[in-house]
């Protein structure tokens, strides 16, 4: 899956793994990580009821919560041009 804006900020595809092999949490979901990215405050972030990396502040690269309660984040790898 590839993307072309900087930083993978209009990254919409399916990888729900990070580069750790960790499963990623919903994001509508607060467990086991509790957070403040909820579609209401990102609206344009392709931010759902689903578990696939997102990139929806403007950070390095696509990312998601993972399911490790250990482990806050984490970014995925989703293929870059
Ligand atoms: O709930 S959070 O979104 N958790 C959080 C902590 N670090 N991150 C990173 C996610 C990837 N991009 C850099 C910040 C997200 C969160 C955001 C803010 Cl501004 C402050 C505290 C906090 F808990």
């Amino acid at each position: 899956e590839c993307y072309v804006k900087p930083d993978g900020l209009d990254y919409r595809g399916t990888v729900d793994t990070t580069v750790g092999g960790i499963l990623c949490q919903k994001w509508s979901e607060q467990t086991p990580h509790t957070h403040e990215f909820s579609q209401v405050n990102y609206p344009n972030g392709g931010l759902g009821r689903h578990n696939y990396c997102r990139n929806p502040d403007y950070d390095g690269a696509p990312w998601c919560f993972t399911t490790n309660p250990d482990i806050r984040w984490q970014h995925c790898d989703v293929g870059r041009p």
